[in-house]
């Protein structure tokens, strides 16, 4: 009994050395206990493809079958990131169950929350990467922190290419420009070239598991690779596992950083620039856009100011009220995922809110000639 109890408590720390690095701690092996005793491997998922996925065990990297994990909702599909349960053997072997997410990345697809796209899972920081190299674009900023919050991870603003900044001055203005509008979110310069800011971000994602978000060309895949201390992301890409030449890869998306700390890059991610929903609606919407340059107010709302050229055309008939209103909807709809997060626009949006209904007020007794 109690060689038994000591053979199971030496299993544990062993698993626990070997998947420590991964994530593994005290929490998520309770939550593992359960499936421990029915015989089954912990592991974290490093990839999913269809079907398939490669888990991350104390016996190495296991390929196993998705099918018990891929349920019709979306969101509960097993993703890069999930602590997966999974059997021991069997040909094919499958992964039995995943352990409740602490956090979770989502691609809003649409307004429905269930449609949406499950992207990474159990994600501590997101280091949104902004390169320094362009003029800032805030409100791109503003909207990948709505989507870090809304993952339940803590964002991180990296300014990335610190080095074509090389006033000190000048760089301490956009650290506080950013700074603004990222309250309750620490910001970063850091340069892959020259090094500068590496080894502070080294040491936040060192205790836990990120990943980086932010535009093509923001310099993500050299800062990962500065992170890793080596050329890993390629080297990664191309590496021919059995020497034939098949391009059989073996992309990990999730991988362990030398100063500790996990690093999760998975090609949907990347893809999540594109989750840009007021340009999208500014695209997709392009004759409003085109109409709203010549309303007389340039913040007009389309509602019911004087002078807007969007109303006069729904008037006239060339704009249909149906394309207007789904517009206004889109637009509700990302402010509101932003505001949920972003204190500044969600106090003024609130001011906003209280003009407008002061002018509510004032329209209502003006109607009834009232004089105040
Ligand atoms: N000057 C300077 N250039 C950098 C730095 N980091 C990256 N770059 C350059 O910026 C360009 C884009 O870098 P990437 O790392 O490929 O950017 P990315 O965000 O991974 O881009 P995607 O893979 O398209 O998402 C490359 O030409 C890099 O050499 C830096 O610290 N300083
Ligand atoms: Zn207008």
């Amino acid at each position: 009994m109690s060689s038994s109890s000591a053979s199971s408590a030496s299993q544990q720390s062993s698993l626990s050395r070997a998947l420590a690095p991964y994530g593994w701690d005290d929490a998520w092996a309770a939550a593992f206990a359960p499936y421990a005793e029915q015989g089954l491997l912990p592991g974290r998922v490093v990839r999913v493809d269809r079907g398939q996925c490669d888990v991350l065990t104390a016996d190495g990297l296991l390929r196993a079958e998705t099918a018990f994990v891929t349920p019709h909702d979306p969101m509960r599909v097993i993703c890069t990131g999930d602590w997966a349960a999974v059997e021991p053997g069997g040909d094919p072997r499958f992964v039995r169950t995943y352990l409740p997410r602490r956090t979770a990345f989502v691609r809003n697809t649409s307004s429905n929350r269930s449609e949406g796209q499950i992207l990474a899972a159990n994600v501590d920081h997101a280091i949104i990467a902004v390169s320094l190299a362009a003029e800032l674009d805030l409100g791109r900023i503003e909207r990948f922190l709505a989507l870090a919050w809304e993952s339940g991870a803590q964002p991180l603003v990296v300014l990335t290419k610190a080095d074509l900044v090389p006033d000190p001055v000048g760089l301490s203005y956009l650290v506080q420009d950013v700074e603004t509008t990222a309250p309750g979110v620490q910001v970063l310069p850091v340069s892959s070239a020259t090094g500068d800011g590496v080894e502070i971000l080294r040491a936040v994602v060192s205790g836990g598991t990120s990943v980086l978000l932010g535009q093509s060309g923001a310099g993500k895949s050299t800062l990962a690779n500065a992170l890793l201390g080596a050329d890993v992301m390629e080297v990664q890409a191309i590496r021919d596992v059995d020497g034939k030449g098949r391009h059989t890869t073996t992309t990990r998306n999730l991988l362990a950083l030398p100063g500790g700390g996990v690093l999760i890059d998975t090609p949907g991610l990347r893809g999540v620039g594109l989750w840009d929903a007021e340009t999208g609606v500014g695209q997709v919407f392009a004759e409003i856009e085109e109409l709203s340059q010549r309303c007389r107010f340039h913040d007009c709302a389309h509602e019911a100011e004087p002078g807007c050229a969007v109303l006069a055309a729904v008037e006239d008939g060339s704009l249909a009220v149906r394309r207007l209103e789904s517009y206004r909807k889109l637009l509700r709809e990302n402010q509101r995922i932003v505001a949920k997060t972003d204190v500044r626009l969600r106090n003024e949006l609130r001011r906003d809110w209280r003009l407008k209904s002061a002018e509510g007020r004032a329209n209502y007794a003006a109607k009834r000639g009232g004089g105040r």
